[in-house]
């Protein structure tokens, strides 16, 4: 059933609760293909009706209407029977309409169904150039498997107001009903009534605008698909005299007033994804997108009701979010003051005693798409590291880490050569394209590079640390290079 939504403010769209497939038919279950579970409906026990014991909830599919040995008791055909929980659009500040509960969810609930159009990959990448040509803002394309994509721009079920955060209280998982592969949004923990719904984009970034995240979770990434492997290439580069990565051409944030709260939002490295969720659930396009010129103004996002039952004052963003009680600033401040204190001391050993204090080396000019990229990176040169040691076995045991170092690298690098061709022809499912053999290869290659490097670092600390070093006259730094001395722990 489709209807027209014109909500004050509102863009429009259709509304719709079930898939429109555009390129195919619906596919029809056969008979061969109906699973049947055993469960035996029990009137006391509400749950023996295919609850979380049904063979077939527990393998995310829902019961066939009719098959099913629990008939109209079936408990297990919330897709089917939209079985969403209570929620409600209200206008977010900054990040455009969201979704907020409006009732208690309980873990692992279902929330509601991604519905949109369902078109294929191909059909995905022209759309998505075209919204960008079009001017559209917000990103409605999900990945629905390998070769089909939601796209819940035109069409869609209100689940396409849910927005992103780097820490969601809900995750997409796919399930199959009736032979066909659906999206739906599940709670990851309990949600209070009131509470925006949220889940991770696992955002994949292809060039264009960066949208700035404005989620507000304290280990935010920063920006939608700054996690991406094309949004690292194109954005990072280890900064000169810092400990962090800075982010290239963009400012993080257009003023002091923008910066959120948190510290941490602008140093921390992505967080880790929930392996429990559909793997690259959604590659939203962002091509199209602008940079947000919304801001974060404050902890507790004020919020618009479109109905005035719930108190605008009730609604929270996260929980995390308005319970910023005093504990968790102390701890907030602790960790803080731990990863200062952490920075502080590698600074000071990368500056003082092993990095070249010379302008940056450029470590190599990557083509990603098509464009090349600024890699600079700092490097140990260990060849002067090695030549300020006294012990020649100290020296000769940093310069075989460099070469086992250099071998690692080049082999990553000859193994990416093999890589890039899956990834550019395919770059929405890029991980879905290369072969697990090679990805396989690409996880030891960069295990034993990683382990190289540390190796080699390791090596140099403890050699700087513990051996003495040659005599200034035997240095470079006698000839004049006294600017990339090495400086000793003992000094
Ligand atoms: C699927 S839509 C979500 C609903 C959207 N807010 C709306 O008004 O229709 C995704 C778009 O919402 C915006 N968005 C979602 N989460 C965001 C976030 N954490 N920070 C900034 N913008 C966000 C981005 O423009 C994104 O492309």
């Amino acid at each position: 059933m489709e209807k027209a939504q014109h909500t004050d403010g509102l863009p429009e769209y259709i509304h719709i609760q079930q898939n429109d497939f555009l390129h195919r038919k619906h596919k029809k279950q056969k008979e061969e293909d109906i699973a049947t579970c055993d469960c035996i409906y029990d009137v006391r026990y509400p749950d023996s009706a295919c609850g979380e014991r049904c063979f077939n909830f527990l393998t995310s599919t829902e019961c066939t209407p009719y098959c099913c040995p629990c008939g109209s008791f079936c408990k297990n055909q919330r897709f089917q029977k939209c079985e969403y929980a209570k929620s409600k659009l209200f206008k977010t500040e900054g990040r455009g309409w969201g979704l907020l509960a409006d009732e208690h969810i309980k873990a692992g609930q279902f929330v509601i169904e991604y519905c949109g159009e369902v078109i294929s990959c191909k059909e995905a990448k022209l759309r998505a150039q075209a919204y960008e040509k079009q001017g559209l803002v917000d990103a409605y394309i999900i990945s629905l498997n390998g070769s089909e994509s939601i796209d819940a721009t035109k069409k869609g079920s209100h689940a396409r107001f849910i927005n992103h955060s780097c820490q969601p209280n809900c995750e997409t998982r796919k399930w199959n009903v009736l032979g066909e592969v659906r999206v739906g949004i599940f709670a990851k923990q309990d949600i209070p009534a009131g509470t925006e719904f949220s889940y991770d984009y696992n955002f994949e970034w292809y060039g264009g605008a960066k949208v700035r995240c404005l989620c507000g979770a304290p280990f935010c990434s920063g920006f939608l698909g700054a996690k991406s492997r094309g949004f690292q290439e194109d954005t990072y580069l280890w900064e000169d005299d810092d400990d962090r990565y800075s982010v290239e051409n963009v400012p993080l944030y257009d003023s002091d007033e923008d910066v959120p709260t948190s510290k941490h939002l602008k140093t921390m490295e992505s967080i880790k994804f929930d392996s429990n969720i559909t793997e690259n659930h959604i590659s939203v396009k962002v091509d199209h997108i602008m940079e947000s010129e919304q801001h974060l103004q404050s902890k507790a996002f004020v919020v618009e009701s479109l109905n005035s039952a719930v108190p605008v004052d009730a609604v929270v963003m996260h929980e995390t979010k308005t319970e910023v009680n005093e504990e968790k600033t102390l701890q907030l401040q602790d960790i803080s003051q731990a990863f200062g204190q952490k920075n502080e001391m590698v600074s000071r050993i990368r500056s003082n005693y092993f990095v070249q204090t010379s302008p940056l080396k450029t470590k190599k000019q990557v083509s990603y798409n098509g464009r090349s990229k600024n890699h600079a990176q700092k490097e140990v040169d260990a060849k002067r590291v090695g030549q300020l040691l006294a012990s020649k076995e100290a020296q000769e045991e940093v310069y075989t880490y460099e070469e086992i170092k250099k071998q690692t690298t080049s082999e990553l690098d000859s193994l990416y050569n093999e890589v890039r061709p899956a990834i550019e022809e395919h770059e929405r499912d890029n991980q879905d394209n290369v072969s697990t053999s090679v990805a396989e290869r690409w996880i030891e290659a960069s295990c034993s590079k990683l382990k190289a490097e540390f190796d080699l670092y390791s090596s140099i600390i403890k050699n700087v640390a513990c051996t003495p070093r040659r005599a200034r006259s035997e240095t470079n730094s006698a000839k004049g290079d006294i600017e990339n001395d090495v400086k000793f722990l003992t000094n």
